[in-house]
Order: structure tokens, then C-alpha cells, then sequence
């Protein structure tokens, strides 16, 4: 990446970073530490009124919040920190021998493009479940309809760098699946009223390396967008990059790093099971020229068959559905096509699926 500035890098007037950040209050703080999330019951409401309160408004008037007190053990989280970075260090060369193409969905991969601008970063994903394939079903007026290979694909250096990935995806993945149930309760709903979507997950992490960038007022690490699942947990680290879109006015607002913390968002598909109660929030990356930064997404996202749509007890006459079923394997592998090269046509986005009213 030399000082010439690429064109492909370069974003429309509109969405480029201002020169001035607004860090402001930022978004909700949440403590964890009503919760044990070791346990495997479903958490009893009644203690947890507080928390739960908490969790509703962030989803509502923010759709990202952060929180401390996770039990999400430092250790773990250091480790797969680690091998991330001595991943990336690693030559082109070597990276390339487990990179992505049109058939294989994971692996290293350094020419993401966003809304069809290229993305100033490098990035590594592998699954947290090996699934059982369930493919997207049968679509005879889909003829890009490919079968996609889902194997992680491991590399060999560093050499604790796959132990480290799977060690911190278990952690991460109870406290998501905890989160869920806070989510729920916070709908009025049972707290297991979304576990059945999860058994065969396509859930996924990702290693995202945002190098130091020497136009940072024209390119950015990520391109505004949302995020397509379920929930994400994102780890970030001192650096600083990430700015959400603040719903009240629009305003691209800084989330402050906290050391052991983790960012939480509303992806499309609660958008869509709470008919909108709940609203996936765009969120963009900036980068800088001094200081690389890592992150690390844990990005919960259900079976492949599943057909998400509006919640029959979020539903009734006065409010009815907005949304026609969706289903995630299509959904899913449409977006997937459109990140990985510039393409002419608008991606498939969620509002595609609203029922005109
Ligand atoms: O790097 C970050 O802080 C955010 C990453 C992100 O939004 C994504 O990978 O979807
Ligand atoms: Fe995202």
C-alpha cells in the first residue's frame, strides 16, 4: 500500500470521515455482574429487573452498547489478541495460502469491499461450529446459486494460532447466547425464545488488522454498513477507529475504547424477529497514519435454513408485520458475493424485505 492514492480505496465525498470526532457521551455502559453466565439454567428475571431495563433502552435508542463485568476470561482473549497479530505479520505469501475465493467463504482475505468501495484492512474468519452443510435451499432462479465451501482453514503459523481461535469462540459464544436471553427478556419474552435458531449456527469470528493508512481523510478501514446477524461481539483494542451512527441525529459518533470490554450490537435478523423494535445501526471504521489497530467480531448468526421473521408475540392488529420471511442462507450468501468484489448493483439490504404498506 504505497502513497499514491488508490482510487478503489477512495469514498464517495459524502461518506468520508470529518476531520473533527464526536466522542460525547457515547454509547450505554452495562454491568454484567448481576449475571452468571457460567450457569446453564436460563436467568431468573426477577433479580436482573435493573439490568434487563438497561439492555432494552441501549437495543431501542442505540442498538450498540457496551459492556464490562463479562466473565469473559482476559486470558483467553489475549491469547487469540496474540496470534491475530502474529498472523498478520506474516509475509502476503504465506497469508495467501489459506485465502478466500468465490468457493471457499473463509479464510485470510485483504481486498473486502464495502457498498462497493475497498476496505483500508486485512482480515481472517473462521466458524465457530464445523457445520453440518445444509446448503441454502434449492433456488432454480438463482443461477449464481453456488455451493459454497464452509471449512475453516487453518493456518499453520503461528502454530497456537487455531487452539487460541477456538478457545476464545467457546467463551464468547456463552456470552452471547446470554445476551440473548437478556434480549429476550427485555422484549417481554421467554428467556430461551431464541435459542432454537442456533443449532446448526453459521456463527463466525473474524480477525479484522486495519494497517496505518496515509490518506485516512479518504479511505476507511470499513465502510458504513450493518451488521447481517443476529448479535455481534466485538473486542477492540486502546486504538480507537469504530464510530456508530447516533439514531437521534445522524451524527457519527466515536465508541471509546475500555480495556476489557466488549461492544455489542443488534444485527438485522433482531431487527427483524422484533418487527423493528429493535434496529441494526450503521457503524463505520476509521482509520488513522500513525497506529494499525485490530478488532475482533464475534458475529452470531443462525442455521442456514432458518426463515427469520417478525415474532407472533411482538405482533398483533395494531402492529402488524413489516417484514416477509427471510431466509438467512439466501440472505447470507447474497451479501456474501457483493463483499468480495466491486460490483454495479446495490447490495441486497434488509429493507428489500419490508412489506409495502
Ligand atoms: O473493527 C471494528 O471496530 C468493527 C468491525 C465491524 O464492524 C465488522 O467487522 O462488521
Ligand atoms: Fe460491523
Amino acid at each position: 500500500m504505497g502513497e499514491a492514492v488508490d482510487p478503489a480505496y477512495v469514498q464517495a465525498p459524502e461518506h468520508r470521515p470529518k476531520q473533527s470526532v464526536i466522542v460525547a457521551e457515547g454509547i450505554p455502559l452495562i454491568d454484567l455482574s448481576p449475571i452468571n453466565y457460567q450457569q446453564e439454567e436460563p436467568i431468573t428475571p426477577v433479580s436482573i429487573q435493573g439490568l434487563i431495563k438497561e439492555i432494552g433502552s441501549a437495543c431501542k435508542e442505540w442498538g450498540f452498547f457496551q459492556v464490562i463485568n463479562h466473565k469473559v476470561p482476559l486470558r483467553k482473549r489475549e491469547r487469540i489478541e496474540d496470534a491475530a497479530r502474529k498472523f498478520f505479520e506474516l509475509s502476503l505469501e504465506e497469508k495467501i495460502k489459506v485465502r478466500r475465493d468465490a468457493i471457499n467463504v473463509l479464510g485470510y482475505f485483504e481486498a473486502e469491499h464495502t457498498k462497493n468501495v475497498r476496505d483500508w484492512k486485512e482480515i481472517y474468519d473462521f466458524n465457530v461450529q464445523q457445520p453440518t452443510f445444509i446448503p441454502p435451499s434449492d433456488d432454480s432462479d438463482d443461477d449464481e446459486n453456488i455451493q459454497f465451501q464452509w471449512d475453516n482453514r487453518w493456518p499453520q503459523n503461528p502454530p497456537e494460532f487455531r487452539e487460541a481461535c477456538q478457545e476464545y469462540a467457546q467463551e464468547v459464544e456463552k456470552l452471547a447466547y446470554k445476551l440473548m436471553e437478556l434480549i429476550a427478556l427485555s422484549l417481554g419474552l421467554a428467556p430461551n425464545r431464541f435459542n432454537g435458531f442456533f443449532r446448526h449456527n453459521t456463527s463466525n469470528i473474524r480477525l479484522n488488522h486495519y494497517p496505518p493508512c496515509p490518506y485516512p481523510h479518504l479511505a476507511l478501514g470499513l465502510g458504513h454498513h450493518k451488521d447481517t446477524g443476529v448479535l455481534t461481539v466485538l473486542s477492540q483494542d486502546d486504538v480507537g477507529g469504530l464510530e456508530v451512527r447516533r439514531k437521534s441525529d445522524g451524527e457519527w459518533i466515536r465508541v471509546r475504547p475500555i480495556s476489557n470490554s466488549f461492544i455489542i450490537n443488534v444485527g438485522d435478523m433482531i431487527q427483524v424477529w422484533s418487527n423493528d423494535a429493535y434496529e441494526s445501526v450503521e457503524h463505520r471504521v476509521m482509520v488513522n497514519s500513525e497506529k494499525e489497530r485490530f478488532s475482533i467480531p464475534f458475529f452470531l448468526k443462525p442455521a442456514l435454513y432458518t426463515d427469520v421473521k417478525p415474532l407472533e408475540e411482538l405482533t398483533d392488529d395494531n402492529n402488524p408485520p413489516i417484514y416477509r420471511a427471510v431466509n438467512w442462507g439466501k440472505f447470507r450468501t447474497n451479501r456474501m458475493r457483493s463483499n468480495f468484489t466491486k460490483s454495479n448493483v446495490e447490495n441486497l439490504q434488509i429493507y428489500h424485505f419490508k412489506i409495502s404498506q
